[in-house]
């Protein structure tokens, strides 16, 4: 039980001309954390609502908990939390009249499944008379998380639910759901953010309504093709200029101070051959190391790949 499959699963807009999601199958386990990554409008909000069934899809199928997600709406209903993207309470409710509101929407109390929320409401319920409308990105967001909660959802849905929220906030919450893991229900949550990824069991990758890749953070990491280099010289600007002239190198792009540089061919030389090339050009303060990829780079490359 908990499990969800997703079918060659198709979704278009306006009369067939956007193509949001394209052919996407996958499935997730029950019980596991599992992540959809990819920028915006790549169709995780598309699938999200597919799967919880407020929204139909052209073709494929797909199952939630062993529902269908078109004849058993109705079950999949019942059984899944749903924390939507953009803020979803009533903004002129107070925090417990939310909770109340979605308590009896399920035919449930806060007290009948207050052990599932209670960590996260404990946190929210000093402001517990204060409209949503008038809490912090963060508290909003706990709110948000335990209206999907309150009804003890077997699978939980959370999309791009750490956008806007600050970089504690953001730990905070990836901490929530690790604990909620344990109390096995199924997480599939989607971000925006390639450093979360690495906080799922497993993650798909994204991207115009393509699954590029779909494993464990650490397995698409280890999947980069080749040795990936940090570079760095005092001119940045002309650093980019001069490797792009580069006919070894296939792909460079700046990634903090430093620019991420793959080479056509690994023959244990590029490092060296590198150095040499920009020493000819005249460059200063040049580092060349070689790096391990994180899911950014291996999520770039394939980016690539695809539109090539
Ligand atoms: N109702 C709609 N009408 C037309 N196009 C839509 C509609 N909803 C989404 N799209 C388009 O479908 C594509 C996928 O959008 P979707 O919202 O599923 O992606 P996303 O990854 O969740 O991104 P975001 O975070 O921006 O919502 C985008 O090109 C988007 O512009």
């Amino acid at each position: 039980m908990g499990g969800v499959t997703l079918m060659n699963l198709t979704k278009t807009y306006d009369s067939g001309k956007v193509l949001a999601v394209d052919e996407v199958s996958f499935s997730v386990e029950p019980g596991e954390l599992f992540g959809l990554i990819g920028p915006d409008g790549a169709g995780k909000t598309s699938i999200f609502r597919i799967l919880t069934t407020v929204l139909l899809a052209d073709k494929g199928t797909a199952t939630v908990d062993g529902y269908d997600v078109v004849k058993d709406y109705q079950a999949i209903r019942n059984t899944v939390g749903y924390m939507p993207g953009r803020f979803s309470l009533y903004q002129d409710l107070t925090v417990e009249e939310n909770l109340t509101f979605f308590a009896t929407l399920f035919g449930t109390t806060i007290q009948k499944n207050y052990a599932l929320i209670k960590d996260i409401y404990e946190q929210i319920e000093p402001f517990k008379k204060r409209r949503a409308g008038k809490l912090s990105g963060g508290m909003k967001q706990k709110l948000a998380l335990c209206c999907a909660l309150i009804h003890k959802p077997t699978v939980l849905f959370l999309d791009e639910p750490t956008t806007g929220v600050d970089v504690v906030s953001r730990k905070e919450f990836w901490d929530m759901l690790k604990r909620l893991k344990q109390q096995g229900i199924t997480i599939l949550v989607s971000t925006p953010y390639m450093d979360e990824a690495t906080l799922c069991e497993r993650i798909a990758l994204i991207q115009t309504g393509k699954i590029l890749s779909i494993d464990t953070p650490e397995n698409v990491i280890n999947s980069y093709p080749g040795q990936l280099f940090a570079v760095k010289a005092d001119s940045i600007h002309q650093l980019l200029n001069d490797i792009r002239q580069n006919s070894s190198i296939r792909s460079s792009y700046a990634f903090g101070e430093y620019l991420h540089v793959s080479f056509r061919q690994d023959n244990g030389q590029n490092a060296q051959t590198l150095l040499q090339y920009l020493e000819q050009k005249k460059h200063t303060g040049i580092e060349v190391k070689p790096i391990r990829p994180t899911i950014e780079d291996r999520f770039i490359e394939l980016m690539t790949k695809q539109a090539d």
